[in-house]
């Protein structure tokens, strides 16, 4: 059996508080992006993991599908799985590919088993692998908070306008990203935020990694600008970074920019 997890950008992104456990509280919304993994599960009669593409740092037991397996397993009688992941969605993009993938596996289980889960059930596992995993369960545009692993739902629709995403060649690990902000209380929550034109939207939404990472990381920011400059009516980078995104009402004309790392595609 076969799915096909997608991508996430964070519209905005707020640390409001530092957590006892460690974590911080945050207000985001995420929305749903047509970049694709392609993972694919078989019943095989012992365990396996192979991927290809992209290639994923880290040893294949702390994959988070072989995570998300074992998880599964320790509540339900699960036979051996072979999978395979082809990854196709930049990695520590903060696109939130590895989370997807942990996702789009508890989906595909609970399909070739017939768990039965409820969506809840299978957030439930996902929140115990990671703080943004839990969208990818139904993947629909939510306003999260808490861990970022609580979800409202918002009525936002970006079809009709088109997304230029661009991958500066940097690495900034979510831990680094955390580690530099000042967490504050908002003013006007982003679930208000939100609901204001794409064309405001630069005025008012901001992320909070930005201010400390565009000045470890300024070509970072350099990307945002030239976004602007082509006409992006929003840019922003995607949550813990490096990605940067910017949203166009019509397909721009982005040739003065490297050529490999972009993505362009209706929303
Ligand atoms: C920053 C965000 C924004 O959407 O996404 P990415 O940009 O990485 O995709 C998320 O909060 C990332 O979620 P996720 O990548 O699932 O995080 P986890 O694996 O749970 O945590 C990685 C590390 O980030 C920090 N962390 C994460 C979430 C949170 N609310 N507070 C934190 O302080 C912790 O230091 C934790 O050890
Ligand atoms: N299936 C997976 N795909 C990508 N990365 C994974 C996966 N499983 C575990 N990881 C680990 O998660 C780290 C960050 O993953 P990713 O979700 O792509 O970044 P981000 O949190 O910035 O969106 C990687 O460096 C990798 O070590």
């Amino acid at each position: 059996m076969i799915n096909f997890p997608i991508a996430k950008i964070n519209i905005g992104l707020n640390i409001t508080a530092r957590r006892a456990d460690g974590y911080h509280d945050l207000e985001t919304v995420f929305y749903p992006i047509k970049i694709n993994d392609v993972l694919e599960i078989i019943k095989s009669d012992h365990l396996h993991f192979e991927a290809s593409g992209l290639g994923i740092p880290g040893d294949v037991a702390d994959n988070l599908c072989i995570k998300a397996y074992h998880l599964m397993k320790q509540d339900h009688d699960l036979p051996p799985v072979s999978i395979h992941l082809h990854k196709h969605i930049p990695i520590g993009a903060g696109l939130g590919g590895g989370s997807a993938d942990a996702g789009y596996f508890i989906r595909l289980i609970n399909q070739m088993f017939g768990l039965n889960l409820s969506a809840e059930a299978m957030r439930n596992y996902a929140r115990v692998l990671g703080a943004d995993c839990a969208f990818f369960i139904e993947s629909k545009p939510v306003f999260a908070f808490d861990k970022g692993d609580q979800f409202e739902p918002v009525t936002l629709n970006l079809s009709g306008y088109y997304l230029a995403l661009v991958m500066p060649p940097t690495h900034v690990s979510t831990g680094e990203a955390y580690r530099g902000v000042k967490p504050a209380p908002v003013k006007t929550s982003l679930k208000e935020l939100i609901k204001l034109p794409v064309a405001e939207w630069r005025n008012h939404i901001k992320n909070d990694f930005e201010d400390h990472i565009f000045k470890a990381h300024p070509e970072i920011r350099g990307v945002k600008a030239a976004l602007y400059q082509a006409g992006a009516l929003y840019a922003s980078m995607s949550g813990s970074g490096a990605s940067v995104f910017g949203i166009f009402e019509n397909k721009p004309d982005l040739e003065f920019l490297e050529k490999d790392n972009q993505v362009f595609s209706p929303l």
